[in-house]
């Protein structure tokens, strides 16, 4: 009889994270560190230990629009080179730390221009810190480009995601507050992105059910969902069990859509009530392609390997479940087929079976 795998197990577990914001996973002392060095004089406390509970805090408000206005203390002080490099590699870093392999991170470009970088100046120091913080750690991060999708400059980011594809930047998605701002709005960016053979995500079912994930995927052709919990509106499950998926929740599971799943964030901006009740236990049970992450680490105090650990305690997953999970999560990954697979075959899957042999 094996035993629940603990969290200190999880974290030696090879592990793959294709949703985590660049912002959302600064550490509090570096937070501190730049604003003192930019004369970012807006935090709520210079005390690192107060300043990681106030956005933890913070966050926990139950509304996604109140949870995003915790980004302005962290792109506040991403304003220089220096500062992107810094986070970047601390970032790289501290996955590598939790055991992490593969990872896409994101964030908005266009965030980060209001001390004068250029776009291309943003992202070649994040490509840069993230060469540097994953040198010699058995780490690869990439770049997803996030575009604001109450913004109108989806289309330029999109170009220079595909300007600087084949130097580190996997794909694009767009972010920020849903209800409202369809992603329709940028449909341009993702024909765009179509016709040049790229990959991109798009953040959807959050905030909003089940239209945006519609519009995300049969209008906009998204190649993953971020979240897109709220696709357990489109399923019914009858007294006995039995489950009944309408037609958008049948295409999502049929074409094997993979959905980017951030629990912890999810309870923070009220997309579920609780982990218990969160729709991963039944899309997991109806195999949809259901991958786990961390949406942002510093405002839910997380990591990929707390993620997993919370997910078993509550569900009592396995080695099993935690592999499929992983697995799942690489063959959605934006890098070709091949590289994906040697990743699978050399690392994940070798490295599962170390501990479940231990286990
Ligand atoms: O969970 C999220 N939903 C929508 N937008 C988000 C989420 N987490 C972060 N963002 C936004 C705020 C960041 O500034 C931006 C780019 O990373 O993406
Ligand atoms: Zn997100």
């Amino acid at each position: 009889m094996t035993h629940q795998p603990t969290l200190d197990e999880i974290r030696k577990a090879p592990k793959v994270l294709l949703h985590d914001h660049l912002d959302g996973g600064v550490r509090p002392q570096t937070i501190i560190d730049l604003a003192r060095e930019t004369g970012y004089d807006a935090l709520p406390t210079t005390d690192v230990e107060e300043l990681r509970t106030w956005f933890r805090e913070a966050s926990d408000s139950g509304s996604l629009e109140r949870y995003l206005e915790t980004f302005d203390h962290t792109v506040g002080v991403m304003q220089t080179r220096d500062a992107l490099v810094r986070v970047a590699a601390e970032c790289a870093e501290d996955l590598a730390n939790d055991g992490v392999v593969y990872a896409e991170v994101r964030y908005a470009p266009e965030l980060h221009t209001s001390e004068g970088l250029s776009l291309d100046e943003v992202v070649e120091a994040v490509l840069e810190g993230f060469k540097i913080g994953s040198e010699g750690r058995g780490i690869r991060v990439g770049a997803l480009l996030t575009a604001m999708r109450h913004q109108a400059r989806s289309m330029e980011i999109a170009e220079l995601a595909v300007r600087y594809r084949d130097v580190g930047v996997a794909g694009f998605d767009i972010a920020g507050a849903e209800a409202g701002f369809p992603p329709t709005r940028h449909l341009d960016a993702f024909e765009y992105l179509q016709r040049e053979n790229s990959h991109f995500t798009i953040h959807a079912g959050e905030g909003f059910g089940l239209p945006s994930i519609w519009q995300a995927l049969q209008w906009c052709g998204a190649d993953r969902l971020g979240h897109g919990v709220r696709i357990i509106d489109d399923i019914q499950v009858a007294t006995d069990g039995t489950p009944k998926l309408g037609r958008l929740a049948a295409y999502v599971r049929d074409k094997r859509i993979p959905l980017e799943m951030c629990p912890t964030s999810n309870l923070q901006t009220g997309a579920a009530t609780s982990l218990a009740e969160h729709p991963i236990g039944l899309l997991r049970r109806l195999y949809f392609r259901v991958t786990v992450h961390t949406d942002n680490r510093l405002m839910s105090d997380t990591s990929v390997s707390k993620e997993f650990a919370n997910l078993v305690e509550t569900f009592g997953y396995g080695w099993d479940d935690l592999q499929w999970f992983t697995v799942n999560a690489m063959k959605s990954a934006f890098i070709p087929f091949d590289e994906r697979l040697a990743l699978i075959n050399g690392v994940i899957k070798p490295g599962f079976a170390q501990l479940k042999w231990q286990a």
